[in-house]
């Protein structure tokens, strides 16, 4: 029987037949679709397993750099997988209605309710569902509802002042501050979704474990999405996923939690036929928060817009709105430290400020968006930190449309896995001059035609919010955080490292760095009226 003979030379030859079958499958990865032509590093032509230990060795952007430098433009980084490092790509990989959608990573980011994945508008892979939902949601963070968010983040700023003033003032603990700006963060966010703070800022503590849970998290999804399928084994197995169908099991993330409550506490307030979204004429006084927003999507679309995804948004505001801007404020305070020559140039821009009367806070010292807006050194020092220290540390991977395309140059195939990382652009030599490395906020100064024009390429080539149709939702309102508290802090503070040795650590996860020693001391300034 010609089974039991191929049974009898596998078993006798099982070792040769996998090396074999390994083997082949090695040189199929290597050759896939003539990615062969492409440089990069040997192993990771053959398996993605060497991209899973590079993100998992938590430092991805120094080897992508070095990558670039060493191989050029494009650089294979698996065996369906290639970095690309010339601007030119960015109109391509990014560009609207190029017909490209994010890849598998995300769908690691995924969480999974009733047993079944929930696409978030950041996660989502379907390019149709998200253009609908965009549309349900964009005008809720267009520049003009800025000013709704005002008074929301001025909320959360006074108290973070007052018990920095309490905690750290004076006081011989240092202020891990990265730490406390998460808190802020979170506060913030917590407050422009729901008009209600989770309470980290008055608690002085991470509430609901949520920072420790959103680590965790972020910890597993970087390496996990980079083999997507291990996916499958950990958080998404059948087991588990059974389970969670069957109700046995609630994994459901803290702030989800809160979100269900604060949807819970609004919804019966609908139904007695409130107004969806309170003005400043309606009887609470209050500002629509982004909650209301989401539910008067929610009346607008009822087919598309379902409860789930008000929920689903809601949480996002979180998950996508908190690190990110902790880690890029964490950054500002960081180079501007390390440059006093240029925090010098900063406090002197918002002193002379306040000594022309330009603010109109002398009490509290907090900046108005608009107040902000006129401090021209402070938008250098902040596009510079975003420059140096983008919070996505990996590249935006999107997979090329059928048919395949051409980027930069190149013809590449259909299916392909693509991306360009923040950490390699925002170092490109041709467009931000040969002192990449260095933090000098000057190189954004416009005092010529010739230097319009360099910025305005430099603004071009900034990858830190994304680009294109996927591009931040959020960016408005993390610049509205940004831009005020940074020059509030300055304002009300004298800030200094605890250590004279002192230095943020930066330390990778998912594809957001952060500082795990950032210990600072504040003092009182003598005074903050002029
Ligand atoms: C400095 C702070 C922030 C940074 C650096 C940042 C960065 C990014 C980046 C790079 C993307 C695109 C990811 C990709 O293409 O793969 C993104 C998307 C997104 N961000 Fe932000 N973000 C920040 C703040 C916020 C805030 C405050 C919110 C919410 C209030 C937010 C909500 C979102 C959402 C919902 C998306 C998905 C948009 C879509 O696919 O249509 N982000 N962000």
């Amino acid at each position: 029987m010609i089974t039991d003979q191929i049974v009898q030379v596998v078993s006798q030859h099982w070792l040769a037949i996998g090396a074999a079958v390994v083997l082949a499958w090695l040189l199929r990865n290597r050759y896939h679709n003539g990615l062969n032509k492409y440089p990069g590093p040997f192993l990771a032509s053959l398996t993605d397993w060497w991209r899973f230990f590079d993100v998992y060795g938590r430092r991805p952007e120094r080897s992508h750099i070095a990558l670039h430098k060493k191989y050029g433009p494009v650089v294979r980084l698996g065996p369906n997988t290639l970095s690309f490092s010339d601007p030119e790509a960015l109109k391509t990989i990014y560009g609207l209605n190029k017909g490209f959608i994010k890849s598998d990573f995300y769908v690691v980011q995924q969480s999974v309710v009733k047993g079944r994945s929930l696409p978030s508008l950041f996660s989502t892979t379907d390019n149709d569902f998200h253009m609908q939902f965009r549309r349900c949601v964009n005008s809720a963070f267009a520049m003009s509802a800025l000013v709704q968010y005002e008074p929301f983040v001025d909320n959360t700023t006074k108290l973070f002042l007052k018990q920095t003033e309490r905690l750290y003032i004076d006081q011989p603990n240092p202020c891990d501050f990265t730490r406390w700006l998460q808190f802020y963060a979170f506060d913030v966010i917590g407050e422009i979704t729901y008009s209600k703070r989770h309470g980290f800022i008055e608690k002085n503590e991470d509430v609901d474990g949520i920072v420790a849970y959103l680590t965790k998290l972020f910890l597993y999804v970087a390496p996990i999405g980079q083999i997507p399928i291990l996916d499958r084994l950990f958080l998404k197995n059948p087991i588990y996923l059974k389970l969670s169908e069957w109700g046995l099991l609630d994994a459901t993330f803290p702030v989800a939690k809160f979100a269900r409550a604060r949807m819970a506490e609004r919804l019966p307030e609908l139904e007695k036929g409130s107004p969806v979204l309170p003005t400043s004429a309606s009887p609470t006084g209050k500002s629509p928060d982004l909650l209301s927003k989401f539910l008067a999507a929610r009346e607008a679309r009822p087919d598309f817009m379902t409860d789930t995804l008000v929920q689903t948004m809601a949480v996002s505001m979180a998950f996508a709105g908190s690190e990110t801007t902790a880690i890029s404020l964490s950054s500002v305070f960081y180079f501007l430290l390390r440059n006093p020559a240029a925090l010098a140039r900063l406090r002197a821009e918002i002193d002379d400020a306040a000594r022309q009367g330009r603010f109109s806070d002398y009490e509290t010292g907090l900046v108005t968006w608009h107040e902000s807006q006129t401090l021209p050194y402070l938008d250098m020092c902040i596009k510079e930190a975003f420059r140096l220290h983008p919070a996505p540390g990996l590249p935006l991977e999107r997979i090329v449309p059928k048919g395949g395309l051409e980027i930069a140059g190149k013809r590449i195939p259909g299916g392909t896995i693509v991306g360009c990382s923040a950490w390699v652009l925002h170092r490109d030599e041709k467009i931000f001059g040969e002192d990449v490395d260095a933090f000098r906020p000057e190189r954004w100064e416009v005092r010529s035609e010739e230097d319009e024009a360099r910025v305005k390429t430099m603004n071009g080539t900034m990858l830190h919010f994304g680009m294109g149709s996927r591009t931040c939702i959020g960016k408005n309102i993390s610049l509205l955080e940004i831009y005020k508290l940074v020059p509030t802090m300055l304002r009300r503070f004298e800030v200094s490292f605890f250590f004279s040795f002192s230095f943020f650590f930066f330390f990778f996860f998912f594809f957001f760095f952060f500082s795990l020693l950032s210990l600072l001391s504040w003092r009182r300034r003598r005074r903050i009226i002029y």
